[in-house]
């Protein structure tokens, strides 16, 4: 039981494609309301990066399936202080580079390495429902094939403009045209891969945040949190 004094803790789950805001959202709103969060874009990173590291080929998917299992990931869910670890070195920034971002649609498509990550982040979910509030939890496909039933699912959306103009001042760049290009083929990769791609569900509800600053849409989805944990608290 929680502090709360509820059984399980709230399950909020946001899925969108690159740059619409769903990392510094959820870590928002789980700041605000005392909630654990997970980065999964952050587990297909560390794994990928682990690949490349070991120097498995991740343009065959028979070699990454081959060894999926064998690192172990270790995530921290504190919204102020989220980490990444693989085999218990800390590669937070690691993940964030070229390399691993170039090939981590490459190993995200491969059916074994969703398996065994789905059911670590579905472990991790289940842990902060147990000893916490809830969760929010972000990636592509948690709407559809993570938390399903979760009593708050997000889709969140911006132009390619404002994506790309966000992602580009993240990343200190210049280089807007050549981000937004980056952004449309990882995009266009991860929405057209066979296994869970990324796909808005009638259910999930839409959030345009491209007129929107961070502040505003925090304070949404928080007023949806508040209301669907008002309903569970009813209950
Ligand atoms: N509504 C918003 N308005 C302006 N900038 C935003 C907004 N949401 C996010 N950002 C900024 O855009 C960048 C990308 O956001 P991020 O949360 O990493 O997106 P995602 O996790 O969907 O890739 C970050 O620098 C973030 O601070
Ligand atoms: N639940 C998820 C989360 C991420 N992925 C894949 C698809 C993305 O291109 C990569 C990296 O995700 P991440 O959320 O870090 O991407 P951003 O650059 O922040 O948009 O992982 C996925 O397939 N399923």
């Amino acid at each position: 039981m929680n502090a709360q004094g509820n059984t399980e803790g709230i399950v909020i789950a946001i899925d969108g494609p690159s740059g619409s805001g769903k990392s510094s959202t959820s870590r928002g709103v789980a700041k605000a309301r005392d909630l654990r969060y997970l980065d999964t874009g952050a587990m297909y990173r560390a794994l990928t990066w682990w690949m490349l590291d070991q120097g498995v080929d991740v343009a065959d998917a028979a070699a990454v399936a081959a060894v999926v299992d064998r690192p172990e990931l270790t995530m921290g869910t504190d919204p102020g202080a989220p980490s990444v670890a693989v085999d218990g070195r800390d590669v937070a920034a690691e993940i964030r580079g070229k390399d691993v971002t170039g090939n981590v649609s490459a190993v995200s498509a491969v059916p074994e390495a969703r398996e065994r990550l789905v059911r670590t982040q579905r472990e991790i979910i289940a842990a902060a429902r147990a000893e916490s509030e809830g969760i929010v939890v972000e990636g592509r496909d948690i709407t559809t094939v993570v938390a399903p039933d979760a009593p708050v699912k997000l889709f969140l959306t911006a132009s390619a403009e404002a994506r790309a103009s966000r992602r580009s001042k993240e990343v200190r760049t210049s280089d807007v045209a050549g981000t937004q290009a980056d952004l449309a083929r990882r995009d266009a990769l991860d929405s057209s891969r066979k296994d869970s791609p990324l796909t808005q569900t009638a259910d999930a509800t839409e959030l345009d945040t491209t007129g929107l600053d961070l502040d505003q849409v925090i304070a949404l989805v928080v007023g949806l949190a508040d209301e669907a944990r008002a309903a569970v608290t009813a209950e």
